[in-house]
């Protein structure tokens, strides 16, 4: 393994990554990949998750390469140099701020939607112009293989590679030096990331979970929640990292919102909800057993069906929730949906700012003014106001967690400038000279007086006055040698 990252680390440092033109191809390369390959990696996702061809391609490959296609008609303008506002000490120099590759970084992805979350990170590392080492989940292991089999045939051998394996691998992994490490899983596994990386000082981008809530105010049209509600918890089987894990409402609420909730999982799944191409299984039988665990003692208002033969578990839907039972607990990452009677939105706010700061927070309601100051008075890492999911579909908003649900973000250029060092360039002359006097010793107070002159606002009297100064700067830095001027200071 320390031989493989030194051998990527070497390519890197050929500066083979560097042009723009290199990138562009294997960012090329990878979408050929996923077009000629759709085949092979539907039918991985389909046996890792039971998920249908349909479902499969609008869920992951659409976002891999709706993505792929973002990055390369934005690329040329993300790398270029960008200038920056300059000081009176600094008019006459060249200020820019130059994004470089960061060199050799890992990417540890999850099982849950496994081929999008190693994919769309692995695309904007490639952007930056990194070299990359890909670690797909063990769980879904047949996703893992077919990346480590086709990666290889598209990008750069020696600059990109996947390693497989489980946590002895990645434990082994995670010894060597990175320069920037982007893990995305639990946030138990996600503090071990972390003290890894930390022995070398390297950085990380944590996109972990955590029980994102859905509050539901009285003033909303039921019907249109409970649709986008019943799409968002379901889908891939409740295995959703944004998923709405629960649902605050007021208590007349809730048998309304239980009724319209089955009939749509009826309307979308069908009578026959095992049969139902859309519905995705539980990855494995730990998580099968875990889920079922949370069922027990609650009350159930319809589903709750299980077979642990196929690791089905119907869509579910619990009420009249205690805060403190064990589904509550723990984020639910399964078809299980528990509704919490709140009295209103104050204490809904109360309640979701006395827990862990969530990866995600929905808030119903026609009131903009409520779902505004929802905002405002709690923490998450994203928000989406009446509807759920959908703000990880826009790649100009950053997707990540907060606190304890991750740190960093990825999704468009903010991937890039994760996998980026923006690094600060100024270009100065060797010439004018004598303007440098000002800073170089013996310090005196007239040294003093020109620096807060030139730098500081309140000395620059209005617009005006600072145009004026600008011209007095520009001829000092020129040709004047420094000259005592506390007396036009004050
Ligand atoms: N924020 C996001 O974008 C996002 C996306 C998907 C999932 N998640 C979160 O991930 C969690 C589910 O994923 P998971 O953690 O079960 O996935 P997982 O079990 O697939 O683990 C994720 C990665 O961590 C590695 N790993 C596991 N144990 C390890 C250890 N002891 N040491 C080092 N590496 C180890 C695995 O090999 C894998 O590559 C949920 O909490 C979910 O919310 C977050
Ligand atoms: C179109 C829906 C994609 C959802 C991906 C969520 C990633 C986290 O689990």
């Amino acid at each position: 393994m320390e031989r493989q990252v030194q051998r990527l680390r070497q390519a890197f440092r050929s500066g083979r990554t560097r042009p723009l033109r290199f990138r562009r191809q294997q960012l090329e390369a990878l979408r050929r990949m996923v077009q000629e390959r759709e085949e092979d990696i539907l039918g991985a996702l389909a046996r890792d998750l039971s998920k249908s061809e349909l479902n499969a391609y609008s869920q992951e490959v659409i976002t891999v390469l709706g993505e792929i296609d973002f990055v390369l008609g934005n690329l040329a303008e993300w790398v270029s140099a960008k200038p920056v506002k300059k000081n009176l000490f600094t008019l006459l120099d060249e200020a820019y701020i130059q994004p470089q590759p960061l060199g050799l970084v890992l990417i540890i992805g999850a099982w849950n939607y496994p081929f999008v979350l190693t994919m769309q990170p692995l695309v904007g590392a490639i952007a930056a112009g990194n070299a990359v080492i890909v670690k797909p989940s063990e769980l879904s292991e047949n996703t893992a293989n077919i990346l480590a089999k086709l990666l290889p045939q598209y990008l750069d051998q020696d600059l990109y590679a996947v390693i497989n394996g489980g946590v002895e691998e990645t434990t082994e992994l995670l010894k060597q030096r990175f320069d920037h490490i982007l893990y995305t899983g639990n946030t138990a596994v996600g503090k071990i990331v972390m003290a890894a990386a930390a022995k070398h000082l390297t950085p990380v981008t944590l996109e972990l979970g955590g029980k994102s809530p859905c509050y539901i105010d009285k003033d909303c049209d039921l019907d249109v929640v409970c649709r986008r509600i019943t799409w968002g918890k379901f889908m891939n089987c409740g295995q959703t990292c944004i998923a709405p894990d629960y649902i605050l409402c007021e208590a007349t609420l809730q048998d309304q919102i239980v009724q319209r909730i089955k009939d749509t999982v009826k309307e979308f799944y069908g009578e026959n909800i095992k049969e139902s191409p859309d519905y995705e299984r539980i990855i494995n039988l730990r998580h099968f057993k875990r889920i079922k665990s949370l069922l027990e003692g609650q009350k159930i208002a319809f589903g709750g069906e299980t077979d642990e033969a196929t690791r089905y578990i119907a869509p579910t839907v619990l009420t009249n929730v205690d805060p403190e039972a064990k589904v509550m607990q723990e984020e639910i990452f399964g078809p299980v949906l528990p509704i919490v009677p709140v009295k209103n939105a104050d204490e809904a706010i109360h309640f979701i700012n006395e827990r862990e700061k969530p990866l995600a927070l929905y808030i119903f309601s026609h009131n903009n003014k409520l779902i505004k100051q929802m905002i405002e008075e709690t923490s998450s890492g994203g928000v989406t106001g009446n509807d759920v999911i959908m703000h990880f579909t826009l790649n100009s908003l950053p997707f990540g967690g907060v606190g304890s649900s991750g740190m960093g973000a990825y999704h468009g250029k903010h991937t890039f400038d994760t996998f980026s060092h923006q690094r600060p360039c100024l270009l100065k002359s060797l010439k004018g000279e004598g303007a440098n006097k000002l800073r170089y010793p013996p310090n005196s107070q007239s040294k003093v007086d020109w620096a807060k002159f030139f730098l500081l606002k309140q000395f620059n009297k209005g617009k005006l006055g600072f145009l004026l100064l600008m011209c007095v700067a520009v001829a000092a830095a020129v040709f004047v040698k420094v000259s005592p001027l506390s007396v036009a200071l004050h």
